[in-house]
């Protein structure tokens, strides 16, 4: 198992493939952990060096008490990468990890040289929607959100006809520590990346699902856009998690997208 310990946290992360090869980081969205991109894998061409970690609150990584806001979870990345000798990355995010990867492009582009923004946006929801959520999960925990959030996260032919999928991931996010997920959540009511994302010039992704109830395809194609000569995929069947319900298909964009910014 690896953890690094970056003073205020221990994050625990995956470090595969050789030290030297082109490097694609991936950051996971509220209520999973690293795991979430494990089908993606095998579908990824060999020779990169493959870098996930559990976000700030999630999975192995310290669960702190909240609140916590979008720079520490920004910070945590730079640092985990800064950690790891690591320097123009392509990072994928999804959601709150497609924040994540907005703020890190924003702020450190040292650190990458191109994102991708997966099923998210400059700013998820507003205040009040995050607010009932908090109360919710305040009130009853994790399990209160998870009915409706698989509602979110799964297409309907997939809830029906992967119930083994899905019930893995209701337990991935049932044992999401109480602190991390509601720390998170208060990081996302609280931002909006409207402006940096528009100044950012680097090469950039968006990658959307057309049956995603959480970042509907036309959330993402909107922040997308504001980043100059940017790409936009939609992938079809899928909720809000596709790198689960379509690795494959996820695994093919996002190669193709390597291939044409001559990462790989
Ligand atoms: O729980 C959801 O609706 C999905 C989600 C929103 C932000 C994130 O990271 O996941």
């Amino acid at each position: 198992m690896l953890m690094a310990d970056l003073g205020d946290i221990r994050v625990h992360y995956d470090d595969r493939g050789p030290k030297d090869a082109p490097v694609v980081a991936f950051a996971n969205s509220l209520g999973t952990d690293f795991r979430l991109w494990d089908a993606v894998l095998p579908h990824l061409p060999d020779g990169l060096r493959i870098i996930r970690y559990d976000m700030r609150g999630h999975g192995l990584t310290t669960a702190p008490e909240p609140p916590y806001f979008m720079g520490d979870l920004v910070g945590d990345a730079a640092r985990l990468l800064d950690h790891l000798g690591v320097r123009e990355c392509v990072f994928v995010g999804l959601s709150i990890g497609g924040i994540v990867a907005q703020g890190l492009a924003a702020e450190r582009l040292d650190l990458v040289r191109a994102i991708v923004i997966s099923n998210s946006a400059a700013r998820i929801g507003n205040r009040a929607m995050w607010d009932e959520r908090i109360a919710a999960a305040r009130a009853g925990g994790v399990e209160a959100l998870a009915d409706g959030t698989m509602e979110r996260w799964f297409a309907a032919a997939t809830r029906k006809d992967r119930p083994g999928l899905v019930e893995a991931f209701r337990n991935m996010l049932t044992r999401t520590p109480l602190d991390g997920y509601i720390g998170c959540m208060e990081a996302i009511a609280e931002t909006d990346l409207y402006e940096s994302t528009a100044r950012l010039k680097l090469p950039t992704l968006g990658i959307a699902a057309s049956e995603d109830g959480s970042t509907p395809p036309d959330m993402v194609r909107e922040t997308t856009d504001l980043v100059a000569g940017s790409k936009f995929h939609l992938i079809r069947g899928a909720g809000h998690l596709p790198c689960v319900e379509k690795p494959a298909d996820y695994a093919a964009a996002l190669t193709r997208f390597l291939q044409e910014i001559g990462h790989i």
